[in-house]
């Protein structure tokens, strides 16, 4: 039963239960994250955008970064498929391995929000928990999750990658949406629904405003105060 246990334990879940390394400290340079955030005029953070495979993941993530860049706003896209080809490149897509990827990019976007960078994941991350995991590597309010509120029907219609097809004709096992779950958040900071009213599609560009809204909203665009520097 304890093998069991093991065995089905997360890898994030395994980690964070890890005991503490020994004979480690922190070296603390003389350049402060609030510093560096001065010097940038915005606040490192971590947009965590989240949805199933073809739900507008990248291309909103690149909307975003172009329209900040424009603003004068530095960020940086981690984008799945990309990490996957080499800091995750001997991941596939067991349960283990996705935790393993979402903790690793979970951990480089903690990094790059400490250099002061808005950074811009889109990975699946289709387990709750891992998204969990992430939120609590950074402080409160740095972590912004968006959620792809895309139907699967609108998903595998755009099947730009031809991935739904070898899905469902049993050529892929475990793709999310099919035969591995995605699991919805309770409480992400932002959801965008791939319709409007109407019916007609939403555009990545509005989407992207509806993201840079929020970020302008909780100051995330502006540098903190130096004055008591
Ligand atoms: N089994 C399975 N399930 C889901 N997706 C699959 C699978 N196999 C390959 N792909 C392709 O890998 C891309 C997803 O990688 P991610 O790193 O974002 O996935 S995860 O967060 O670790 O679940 C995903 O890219 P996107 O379409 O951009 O989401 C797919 O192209
Ligand atoms: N808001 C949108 N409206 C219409 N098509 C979109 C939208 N967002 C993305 N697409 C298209 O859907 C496909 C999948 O988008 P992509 O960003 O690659 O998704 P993901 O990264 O989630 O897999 C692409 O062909 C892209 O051009």
């Amino acid at each position: 039963m304890v093998g069991n246990v093991v065995i089905a334990r997360s890898m994030t879940v395994a980690k964070a239960m890890a005991p503490a390394p020994t004979n480690l400290s922190w070296h603390h340079g003389f350049v402060e994250r609030k510093e560096r955030q001065g010097l940038l005029n915005q606040k490192g953070c971590v947009v965590w955008i989240t949805g199933l495979s073809g739900s507008g993941k990248s291309t909103v993530a690149c909307a975003i970064d172009h329209a900040l860049a424009r603003m004068g706003k530095l960020c940086y896209v981690l984008d799945g498929d990309n990490v996957r080809h080499g800091l995750c490149n001997d991941l596939g897509f067991s349960v283990e391995d996705r935790e393993e990827n979402i903790r690793r990019v979970g951990e480089v976007a903690k990094l790059f929000a400490d250099a002061g960078l808005v950074t811009l994941v889109s990975c699946i991350s289709p387990y709750k928990r891992n998204r969990e995991f992430v939120r609590g590597l950074l402080d409160k309010g740095e972590f912004v999750e968006v959620y792809m509120k895309v139907p699967i029907s609108i998903c595998e219609k755009r099947d730009c990658k031809g991935l739904y097809k070898l899905a469902r004709a049993g050529k892929i096992k475990g793709f999310t949406g099919i035969d591995d779950p995605y699991e919805v958040s309770d409480r992400p900071e932002v959801t965008l629904e791939a319709t409007n009213a109407a019916g007609e599609l939403i555009t990545p560009d509005c989407m992207a405003e509806t993201v840079i809204d929020y970020l302008l909203g909780r100051g995330l665009l502006n540098g903190p105060c130096l004055s008591n520097m």
